[in-house]
């Protein structure tokens, strides 16, 4: 077989030329709200700049909002393009240095490619790194991120969540150390779930819920019913991985910031009190992607709301949760949280090229006794988000992610909103589709699948 190329996975890309398909909604319906929501944020940026002249001189405040004029018009250009399927254009070079590469991709595999046309994971990624681009090539709005006050919100909408999650786990993340082997597998399997779960509410999907919205989805999220809807479960078999470890090094290939990462975060607290981790790396983003992934700037700003913000203080169980952000600080400051954002992870490849195409990346995660690969962009970066028979087996799909000499074991944590899956016992997904039609997309439906080389 020929090595697999973003023009020829191993089986047929998902598409948006499939007019019944998520990717073609995703392109046509969801890529214009979230590219209107990045306008009216700049918008409202620039506008509250003239109210705060305090902080930069008159000339400066003046400057940015004649600029946002013309980044806003930019933005619009690109939904134009995206909802007329207009040819995708070379990437004007930007300080992120990366536009050479992409062109070279778009050039030799999809020369004459359009939003449509070419593999969704392609013209999907394509879009956040022309989005970047446009902020990137300016004077003055060089670092802004236009999907951070949509993040910033979604946290503060789930403080009810965050308040149980702490009464919950606070003791138990102290205690860790000490706790007997049953202790030990009860409290992991009950963070996988929440880091799982965690992954539910997601911005892209479900960009307009209010507090209350978002707590009654992750109470439902979190509870035993949910469970029930992890429709491939190796949570045993990673037990008997994780449960032996001691001192190891264990990555996180992040996703969503916002409640999300406060979930990952608490089973990383797990993995470093139990002793099972000597570090935890995590992996966020370099660039704001795909609206709600984690980005550094995102990682400190939860840190901070967390401890200061008024929906936090006024939490029941605040004083516990500064507790565990002062311990999660001192991970930080003795090098046993380490966060690093490689530029891979925003390039359109599959993670099938990883060790090809990020060498020293991959070898730094050769070195790793498990790495947790998080929500549904990862997977289907993980499986080539390509057309699998829903019974492939996982390994299977993951190409050279399971067979490259030194893979380390991975799992996926997975809450499905694209419609590619593989490792479902045979049958699975026909009964599915009878019970639930939406069962690939809604986000109502996870897997725990795991690779042990
Ligand atoms: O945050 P996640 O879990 O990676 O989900 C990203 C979302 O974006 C998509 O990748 C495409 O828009 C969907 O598949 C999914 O709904």
């Amino acid at each position: 077989m020929q090595a697999p190329t973003p023009a020829a996975p191993p089986c047929p890309p998902l598409s948006g030329q499939h007019r019944n398909s998520f990717a073609f909604t995703t392109i046509t319906k969801r890529l214009p709200v979230i590219l209107a929501k990045a306008v009216d944020d700049l918008t409202r940026t620039s506008y509250a700049l003239g109210r705060d002249s305090a902080t930069s001189s008159d000339d400066t405040v003046q400057a940015k909002r004649e600029e946002a004029k013309q980044l806003l018009s930019q933005l619009g250009e690109i939904r134009y393009e995206l909802q007329r399927d207009r040819k995708l254009k070379p990437i004007a070079a930007d300080h992120d240095g990366d536009s050479e590469h992409w062109n070279r991709l778009l050039q030799t595999h999809f020369p004459d490619g359009t939003w449509l046309s070419t593999p969704w994971l392609v013209s999907e990624c394509y879009m956040y790194r022309l989005v970047r681009g446009v902020f990137a090539r300016s004077t003055h709005w060089r670092d802004h991120d236009p999907f951070a006050r949509q993040k910033q919100e979604a946290l503060q909408h789930s403080a009810t969540t965050v308040n149980a999650l702490v009464g919950r786990f606070h003791a138990i993340l102290r205690d860790a150390a000490t706790a007997d082997d049953h202790m030990s597998a009860t409290a992991f399997a009950e963070l996988v779930n929440v880091s799982l779960w965690g992954n539910g509410t997601d911005l892209s999907l479900l960009p307009n819920l209010n507090a209350e919205q978002t707590a009654s989805l992750q109470a439902a999220m979190t509870s035993e019913d949910a469970h029930h809807h992890t429709i491939a479960n190796d949570l045993p078999a990673l037990w008997e991985l994780v449960a032996p470890l001691r001192e190891a090094r264990i990555d996180i290939i992040l996703d969503n910031a916002g409640f999300e990462l406060f979930c990952d975060l608490l089973l990383a607290d797990w993995l470093v009190q139990s002793g099972r981790a000597r570090v935890v790396h995590f992996h966020a983003k370099q660039i704001p992607w795909f609206v709600s992934d984690v980005i550094r700037a995102d990682f400190d700003w939860t840190h901070r709301a967390l401890r200061e913000l008024e929906c936090f203080t006024t939490l029941s169980h605040h004083d516990d949760l500064v507790a565990m952000l002062d311990r999660w600080q001192s991970h930080l400051s003795a090098g046993r949280w380490l966060l690093e954002a490689d530029p891979f992870w925003t390039t359109p490849y599959a993670f099938w090229h990883l060790p090809s195409h990020a060498p020293s990346l991959w070898r730094a995660l050769q070195q790793s006794s498990l790495c947790i690969y998080k929500g549904d962009l990862n997977y289907r970066k993980l499986v080539y988000d390509c057309m699998w028979r829903p019974d492939t087996p996982f390994h299977e799909a993951i190409g050279p992610l399971h067979t490259a000499p030194g893979a380390p074991p991975l799992v996926a944590l997975r809450t499905c909103k694209a419609d590619v899956v593989a490792g479902l016992a045979a049958g699975k997904a026909e009964a599915l589709s009878l019970a639930c039609p939406e069962w690939m997309v809604n986000g109502e439906y996870a897997v725990i699948q795991l690779s042990k080389p």
